[in-house]
């Protein structure tokens, strides 16, 4: 079986005959179902951005078919499961829960290959990465912290109970809302992989303290590290691009760095700098694709420059 085969009855982030939460750090590329993180050039995500979970299973499908290797499941973006924040922790983790499932639901009729009879496990068309971007970092989830903390621990708690392939291969959280340990730990024991997330909409902080907040994410159980942040001029990308590549051989876990906004493009499509992962888009029938950050390229281009420059 070549890696890049799904295989369906693994937990999902672990190697074959590991069990869940025994990957441990600097244990090689991380493995989402068929997707390998870390090895080589960055795995091509797509962010379903919805609005709607309607809308968010039609871009699943056409980003499967694109050929997106992961799936970002942005559900601070989902206007099912905003109803549900308004209400408090309990209801959006619920509504979460159910989005998951709904999405779930949609690959059966995606007609990916395993599809099996109703009750049984489908075989999932891309691995999953949830996200509830708080609007602290540019997201729409109105959040404080001990919300956030519930909202992704109840998740967590409650996500084993669906079928196998409606669950995660990993889970973002932003480190500075400060449950990072914790909620890594919750994870790696049922066999989900942690995203430590960053965000600086405003600018690009110094080298040091981007080098800094890698490396904390990894001392504090994140199994990607990852940093998006805004260029305001070419250097500050030639920087990002620099912390790119020195961390992503200093650390022991993969890691993810991308320069937003027009100016940072290069950072979304040039392999050697050592980013896992690069976020794309993925048009409609109109042509049309909501990004989830500003920068973000079509997959069909990206995936050219990786290939043209040595991805
Ligand atoms: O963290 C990231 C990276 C990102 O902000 C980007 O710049 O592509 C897009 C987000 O959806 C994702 O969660």
């Amino acid at each position: 079986m070549t890696p890049q085969q799904y295989q369906p009855h693994e937990a999902v982030g672990q190697e074959p005959g590991q069990e869940p939460g025994q990957r441990g750090p600097g244990s090689g590329p991380l493995r989402w179902g068929g997707a390998r993180v870390g090895a080589g050039r960055p795995a091509l995500v797509v962010a379903l951005t919805g609005p709607t979970l309607a809308k968010a299973a039609d871009q699943a499908r056409r980003a499967v078919s694109a050929g997106a290797e992961v799936l970002e499941m942005r559900v601070d973006l989902l206007e099912e499961v905003r109803q549900g924040l308004e209400a408090g922790p309990g209801p959006a983790a619920s509504r979460i829960l159910e989005c998951l499932g709904g999405l779930y639901e949609a690959q059966a009729g995606m007609g990916a290959p395993g599809q099996s009879s109703a009750g049984a496990d489908l075989e999932a068309p891309a691995p999953l990465l949830l996200t509830c971007r708080t609007t602290a970092e540019g997201g729409r989830a109105q959040v404080g912290d001990a919300a956030y903390r519930e909202i992704l621990l109840a998740v967590l708690e409650a996500v084993e109970a669906l079928p196998r392939t409606a669950r995660l291969a990993a889970i973002d959280v932003e480190v500075q809302r400060g449950c990072l340990p914790e909620l890594a730990a919750r994870a790696h024991e049922r066999g989900i992989d942690v995203v430590g997330s960053f965000h600086d909409f405003e600018g690009t902080p110094g080298d040091a303290e981007l080098e800094e907040v890698l490396a904390g994410m990894a001392a504090q159980g994140a199994d990607l590290a990852k940093v998006a942040v805004m260029p305001l001029s070419a250097e500050d990308v030639a920087r990002l691009l620099g912390v790119s590549a020195r961390m992503s051989t200093a650390l022991e876990v993969p890691v993810a760095a991308m320069s937003m906004g027009a100016l940072g493009t290069i950072s979304r499509v040039a392999p050697v700098f050592g980013s896992a992962l690069t976020f794309v888009v993925v048009p409609d029938e109109e042509g049309e694709a909501l990004a989830s950050a500003p920068g973000q390229l079509p997959i069909e281009q990206v995936r050219r420059c990786l290939e043209w420059l040595g991805g």
